[in-house]
């Protein structure tokens, strides 16, 4: 679909509408992409051992710039001079389950922002103990998968659900609900995080074949991209990543959509020049690179009406 194609903000006829060429939001997510790329922000991360290069990576490919940290005096003195923060808990150590929660508190005494990754969300106490613990001093962002999200907002406890008996069944890493089944959960999270956030304002990033993100108001529906992506370990872990550096400029919603539009045009541009899962992730990292602000603007998005 064409720009032209958004100008009057088209009614789907399915409870959403294309999100015109004229809103605002638009000009916003080009202008974070542009920012990123001339500021060259640092965003620390806290994140898994798996994909700890590719988070790195496609925040170098994105623009920004790298630091990874395990330490809270650590992290808590790189947060003094990096635009914003990443906490991924996808492969846990038993120090974490005291380190992280202190981190938490320090970056919210502080009035830091972060991005949280609640990677395979409901397994095992001790991740669940530190998920727990991140309910009374949140992120200002929280992007997943839709199990994810849902186990999160069951164990937040917050549409009054057992805390302990989360409604969805974790599955390792991977997603086992689609996208459109954690639109309320996101929307709640969202508002969570809005209440507690240093700016006042929070989102959510629920990723799938369609890539939901909201902030707890409006939510928007993002199509495309490959599913090559989840081909690849990491796609997930490293979007995080990226959307920490768009939130080094701009605000949550903002930086929520830039990172998951610049994934959906790179990756789709990835597949079209790979012949297989090692070749896409280079291709990856080249088109997160070479992707331009206007093709990111420029995406369909939807929005609910
Ligand atoms: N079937 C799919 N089609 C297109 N893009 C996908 C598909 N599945 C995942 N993605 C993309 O892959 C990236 C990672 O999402 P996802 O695989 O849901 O995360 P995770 O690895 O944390 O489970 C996102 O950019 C998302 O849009
Ligand atoms: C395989 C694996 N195991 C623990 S963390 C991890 C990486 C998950 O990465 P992603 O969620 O981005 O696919
Ligand atoms: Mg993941």
């Amino acid at each position: 679909m064409s720009i032209d194609s958004y100008a009057d903000g088209t009614d789907n006829n399915d409870g959403m509408t294309s999100v015109p060429a004229t809103d605002p939001i638009r000009t916003k997510i080009r202008q974070a992409v542009i920012d990123v790329r001339e500021q060259t922000p640092l965003a620390q991360s806290f994140t898994n051992f798996v994909t700890i290069n590719l988070v790195a990576n496609a925040q170098l490919a994105a623009g920004g710039t790298a630091a990874m940290s395990y330490l809270p005096d650590d992290v808590i003195a790189t947060a003094e001079i990096a635009g914003s923060n990443y906490i991924n808990v996808g492969t846990l150590l038993p120090f974490f389950k005291d380190a992280l929660p202190e981190i938490a508190y320090k970056l919210h005494k502080n009035g830091k922002t972060w991005v949280l990754d609640p990677v395979a969300a409901g397994i095992g106490e001790t991740r669940t103990a530190i998920l727990k613990s991140f309910r009374t001093y949140p992120p200002t962002i929280v992007r997943g998968n839709a199990s994810e999200i849902i186990a999160l907002d069951a164990m937040w406890g917050l549409a009054n659900a057992e805390p302990d008996n989360p409604t969805t069944r974790p599955a390792g890493v991977e997603a086992v609900d689609e996208v459109d089944s954690a639109v309320d959960a996101a929307k709640r999270i969202a508002r969570h995080l809005a209440k507690h956030s240093p700016t006042g304002k929070g989102a959510v990033a629920v990723s799938g074949a369609i890539d939901l993100v909201t902030d707890g108001d409006r939510v928007f529906r993002l199509p495309g991209g490959s599913a090559m992506m989840t081909k690849i370990t990491g796609a997930g872990c490293s979007l995080g990543g990226v959307t920490a550096t768009y939130l080094a400029v701009a605000e949550p919603l903002v930086a929520a959509l830039a990172a998951s539009l610049l994934y959906d045009r790179a990756s789709e541009i990835a597949e079209t020049r790979s012949i297989g899962p090692g070749s896409f992730q280079v291709a990856l990292l080249d088109a997160l690179w070479n992707v331009t602000a206007d093709q990111v603007a420029e995406s369909e998005i939807n929005e609910t009406v």
